[in-house]
């Protein structure tokens, strides 16, 4: 398994090692020694599966308030996903920077985003299928987002006008969000 550290401290990209033969592959998706020895060793509790049924279904950009802040990594099963994530810690010398990884069921990559972050996906495929664990259990009443298009982060999507939810209509700027993570250098 390699991994490439990505440009904000702490986010890492995963490349699997796949197993091929004349029946199709196997990868571990998942192995606590082998992550841990990669420097990911947050436990995870719960796991996530979501289906996009569209090309430019935006999700995002979304994070839980400290104490439920998670920890994910994510990977794509069917389809294909522009992933990105954005440094929401205060004092981080990345604040408010963001990295944008394609991950596809071809490539079987996967993302690992530290706690501090707020993540968002677009598919670029359609009939995507994205699966994530989380070390944090979801919580309603923790969840925030970050609007999708704030000037001031500026992500260049790979859609100009993304299928949104309702609720990721309506999140506020970076500037007027709520958060609470602090950069621990
Ligand atoms: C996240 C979550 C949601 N839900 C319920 C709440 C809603 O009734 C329904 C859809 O939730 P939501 O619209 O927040 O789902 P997404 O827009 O896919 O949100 C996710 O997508 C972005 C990319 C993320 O990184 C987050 O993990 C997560 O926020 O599932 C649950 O019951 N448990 C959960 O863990």
């Amino acid at each position: 398994m390699k991994i490439v550290e990505g440009k904000l401290a702490g986010v890492k990209l995963i490349e699997p090692v796949v197993f091929e033969d004349n029946r199709g592959f196997f990868m571990e998706s998942y192995h606590a020694d082998r992550f841990a020895s990669l420097g990911i060793t947050v436990s995870f509790l719960q796991d996530n599966h979501s289906l996009s049924k569209h090309k430019g279904v935006l999700r995002g950009l979304h994070y839980q308030l400290l104490p439920k802040g998670q920890s994910k990594l994510v990977r794509v099963t069917t389809g294909a996903i522009y992933d990105v994530v954005v440094d929401i810690r205060e004092g981080s010398p990345t604040f408010g920077q963001w990295e944008g990884f394609e991950l596809t069921a071809e490539n079987k990559r996967q993302l690992f985003i530290p706690q501090g972050f707020a993540h968002g996906f677009c598919t670029i495929l359609p009939n995507t299928e994205v699966l994530y664990k989380v070390d944090g259990l979801y919580s309603a009443e923790h969840d925030r987002g970050i609007a999708w298009n704030d000037p001031a982060i500026g992500i260049s999507w790979p859609v100009e006008q993304p299928i949104l939810s309702d609720k990721d209509s309506k999140h506020p700027l970076l500037a007027d969000a709520e958060i609470n993570f602090v950069n621990k250098g």
